[in-house]
């Protein structure tokens, strides 16, 4: 069912833009479909990377080997026939977590270096939040910035990670710890990329969805309640209204707070001081990060019913979305002080405590500070089943 009277408008071709509010570094999200394979035998429709960017003599693709034939492949050739003025190079990454690391990015730094990289080149990162992540910091540093571009192809990276420019890699021992604010010229979503994305993958993607419902918007809550069905079905219409609701959420934040200095941009980190612990201490890859994010809210909210924040209705509801998105709201076993010294070095940490975002109601969460450390293990141990 997908029934809310402030969906968003499409226009004729349903296709929609949602706008990053950034002054004169503003940017589009635009969300199409049948863009990359494009109609009638036409080949990719690049006309949004081509608006975004004036002045490029170099594009380079940084993709996901994963989609690199089906879905790069497309957006490569239509770039080359631009004609003899532009050059093009693709750069494959391999898939997964471990990917966002320090010997990745030092070998795309050498790549881009022989490919002839210069400031009139602009990057374009395909694939999911790992290549966003990598692809932008690349951007970022590289000749200390060039220009970029997300074409992001899991559902998490249209809903989240290719917006609002927080790019970088991961530590062994600290998730996203060395990155960069970077902001990209133009998102570009084809929602037909997901047809060939594995169902846990795309599920994953739900978890930030779901986030977004509880940290800034209880009638979307209340919606993803209505459509959760609908939306593991990947109902077209579910799924584009999701994409968008969320996209403009993230945009929102974003455009208040871009380098989360005034504590705004926290907010979407909701759940994550857990999670990030959760991904860090397991291995990369072994939860998905939407699978983390997932139990990460169901820790934040049993840590804000312990402070007197919230009642248990709260958490009720939320496991309930995360069940229906079929999300793990539980884990079998954790390493606690492994956790505790990972989330030591969570990005919000002031002063040498831990701070945690927590929810008051659903649609509402603040910046909490004053923390005791017991009521983050219990919180943890009430989530593994161990209290
Ligand atoms: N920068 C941000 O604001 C932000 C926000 C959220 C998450 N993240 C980061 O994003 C990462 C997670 O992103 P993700 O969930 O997209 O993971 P991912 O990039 O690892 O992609 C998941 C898997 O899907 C495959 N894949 C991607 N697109 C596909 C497609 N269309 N068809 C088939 N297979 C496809 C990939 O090869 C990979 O195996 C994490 O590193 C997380 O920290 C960043
Ligand atoms: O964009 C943000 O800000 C977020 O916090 C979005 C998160 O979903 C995302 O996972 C982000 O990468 C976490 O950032 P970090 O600063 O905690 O590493
Ligand atoms: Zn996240």
């Amino acid at each position: 069912m997908v029934s809310n009277p402030q969906a968003p408008t499409t226009d004729e071709s349903s296709n929609r833009t949602v706008t990053v509010p950034l002054g004169d570094r503003s940017y589009p999200i635009r969300i199409t479909s049948a863009c990359i394979c494009g109609q009638e035998g036409r080949g990719a429709d690049v006309g949004i990377l081509t608006d975004a960017a004036a002045d490029v003599t170099h594009w380079v693709l940084i993709v996901d080997e994963a989609v690199s034939n089906r879905w790069a492949t497309p957006i490569g050739k239509a770039l080359d026939s631009i004609g003899d003025t532009v050059r093009v190079n693709v750069i494959e990454v391999p898939s997964g977590e471990t990917s966002k690391s320090v010997e990745s990015i030092g070998g795309i730094w050498n790549q881009m270096l022989n490919l002839g990289t210069d400031r009139r080149s602009v990057v374009v990162a395909v694939g999911g939040g790992v290549v966003g992540d990598l692809a932008g910091f690349a951007a970022a540093t590289f000749a200390r910035g060039v220009r970029f571009v997300q074409v992001p192809t899991t559902l998490l990276a249209m809903v989240d990670s290719s917006v609002g420019g927080k790019t970088g890699i991961n530590l062994p021992g600290a998730k996203n710890m060395v990155g960069a604010f970077w902001q990209p010229e133009a998102v570009w979503i084809d929602t037909d990329v997901l047809a060939t994305l594995p169902d846990r993958t795309y599920r994953s993607g739900l978890g930030e969805v779901v986030k977004y419902g509880v940290i800034d918007d209880a009638k979307f809550f209340d919606w993803l309640v209505d459509n959760a069905d609908g939306l593991v079905r990947r109902d077209a219409d579910a799924l584009r209204y999701a994409i968008a609701a969320s996209c403009e959420s993230k945009a929102r934040v974003v455009g208040a707070d871009e380098r989360e200095t005034s504590g705004r941009r926290a907010i979407l980190n909701y759940g994550h001081t857990f999670a990030h612990a959760i991904e860090a201490t397991t291995g990369y890859g072994t939860w998905l990060h939407g699978e983390a994010v997932a139990i990460g809210m169901q820790m934040a909210a049993r840590l804000a019913i312990r402070i007197g924040m919230c009642d248990a209705d709260l958490l009720k509801r939320q496991s309930d979305l995360l069940a229906a998105c079929q999300l793990p709201t539980t884990m079998d076993t954790a390493d606690i002080d492994a956790m505790l010294t990972v989330m030591q070095r969570d990005k919000k940490v002031a002063h040498g405590k831990l701070r945690f975002i927590l929810p008051s109601r659903i649609g509402h969460v603040d910046l909490v500070s004053d923390i005791d450390r017991n009521d983050v293990i219990a919180s943890i141990e009430q989530t593994i089943g161990k209290a």
